[in-house]
């Protein structure tokens, strides 16, 4: 099981004049198997600490621990690999390709990951079903909903068992009782999978239901 820890963390963004500092000095923990809610107001961070703890974004200063792994001081190559092989990162969008299934999302995702997708269909069709998604199978992404998109994307980032699950505002665009039912989904999967899980909200069903909060 695997935890992630940010150690000083320190991100500025922008060019010239314009940069910013978004992310100062910041020391983080989040746990395997536990559902940590990421929370704070609009524009203090959030999607920035989740591009860092992603191996998305390489801050300015600090170290970020994925296990034993320093993702701050990998080369580009290597941070590449650890995303396809051990980061789940579920953005607000969904960030499906639209003229595939909700199946075959899975499947190419499998595929760039380097695992067997003609072996895996079953396996991929039982992940959308545990998101509530059997009856939506092979439905283009298109024509999904942003609900069902966004499920879509959750089952695909847990079908390739990642390490660390990061999660940009799951609730937004599905309603009250969806959401509530999403987030069970989110903090029990976790639990079962023993996955470190960081999700960036606003809505307070997320963060109650959370097991641990980071405040930005
Ligand atoms: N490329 C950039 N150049 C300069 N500033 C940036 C850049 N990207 C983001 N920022 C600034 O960094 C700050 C943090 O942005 P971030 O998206 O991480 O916040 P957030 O907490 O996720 O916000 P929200 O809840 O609205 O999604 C914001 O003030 C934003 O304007």
């Amino acid at each position: 099981m695997t935890e992630l820890t940010l150690h000083g963390v320190s991100v500025s963004l922008g060019r010239g004049d314009a940069r910013t500092p978004v992310l100062r000095a910041v020391d983080a923990t989040c746990a395997p198997g536990v559902l940590t809610a990421l929370v704070g107001p609009s524009g203090s961070g959030k999607s920035t600490l989740l591009a860092v703890a992603g191996a998305l974004l390489r801050p300015d200063e600090g170290r970020v621990l994925l296990g034993g792994t320093d993702l701050a001081a990998l080369t580009d190559a290597e941070r590449a690999r650890v995303r396809r092989e051990r980061v789940g990162y579920v953005f607000q969008s969904g960030n499906l390709l639209g003229g595939l299934t909700a199946v075959e999302q899975l499947l190419a995702a499998a595929s760039v990951a380097g695992r067997p997708a003609r072996r895996l269909r079953a396996a991929a069709e039982s992940a959308l079903a545990e998101v509530g998604l059997a009856h939506r199978l092979h439905h283009r992404a298109d024509r999904l909903s942003g609900g069902e998109r966004q499920r879509t994307a959750l089952a695909r980032a847990l079908f390739l068992e990642p390490d660390l699950l990061l999660i940009d505002e799951p609730t937004a665009a599905v309603d009250r009782t969806q959401a509530a039912a999403l987030t069970a989904l989110i903090a029990t999967t976790a639990k079962q999978r023993g996955c470190a899980t960081l999700v960036a909200t606003h809505d307070p069903v997320v963060a109650e239901a959370a097991g641990a909060t980071i405040a930005r």
